[in-house]
């Protein structure tokens, strides 16, 4: 099942994102990608893969997916967050992490992370959200 994954990553994270997207595109070619801006650029660049972009991170990127979050559209989000660098828009940062937990997205903050989702993708361990996608289908009808 077709699912929407998020994926973002702060300056210095970023080119360990783009390998990952890069190892991992076979999986993630089947599933429709959103980023931030810049990050999405990135990782359009060196994979191919289609990514809708939304703002820069600094630039609202962030809320934006939470935006979709909150209508429970995003069914997994890859954040490589850089704890080591004050962020300008940490607020929105936490904004979006706090909207993970609202409404039970699985979350990854590392590569560490990410590897072990990446592999539950391919096996079907997000298919639960088939529940939620198929309540909006109902929506709809
Ligand atoms: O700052 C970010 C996430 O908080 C990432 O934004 P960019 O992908 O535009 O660099």
């Amino acid at each position: 099942m077709k699912m929407n994954i998020a994926m973002i990553a702060h300056d210095k994270k970023k080119d360990e994102l783009v390998q990952f997207a890069m190892a991992y595109q076979h999986v993630l070619k089947d599933h429709c990608l959103y980023a931030t801006g810049t990050t999405g650029t990135r990782i359009a660049e060196a994979t191919g893969l289609s990514v809708h972009r939304f703002q820069s991170g600094p630039l609202g990127g962030d809320q934006q997916i939470g935006a979709m979050i909150a209508e429970n559209e995003m069914d997994m989000v890859l954040f490589f967050r850089d704890p080591l660098t004050a962020q300008p828009h940490e607020p929105d940062i936490m904004a979006l992490i706090r909207l993970c937990d609202v409404y039970a997205i699985p979350l990854a903050t590392n590569l560490g992370g990410a590897e072990i989702f990446i592999h539950g993708l391919e096996r079907g361990d997000l298919n639960w959200r088939k529940l939620v996608h198929g309540k909006e289908e109902d929506q709809i009808d």
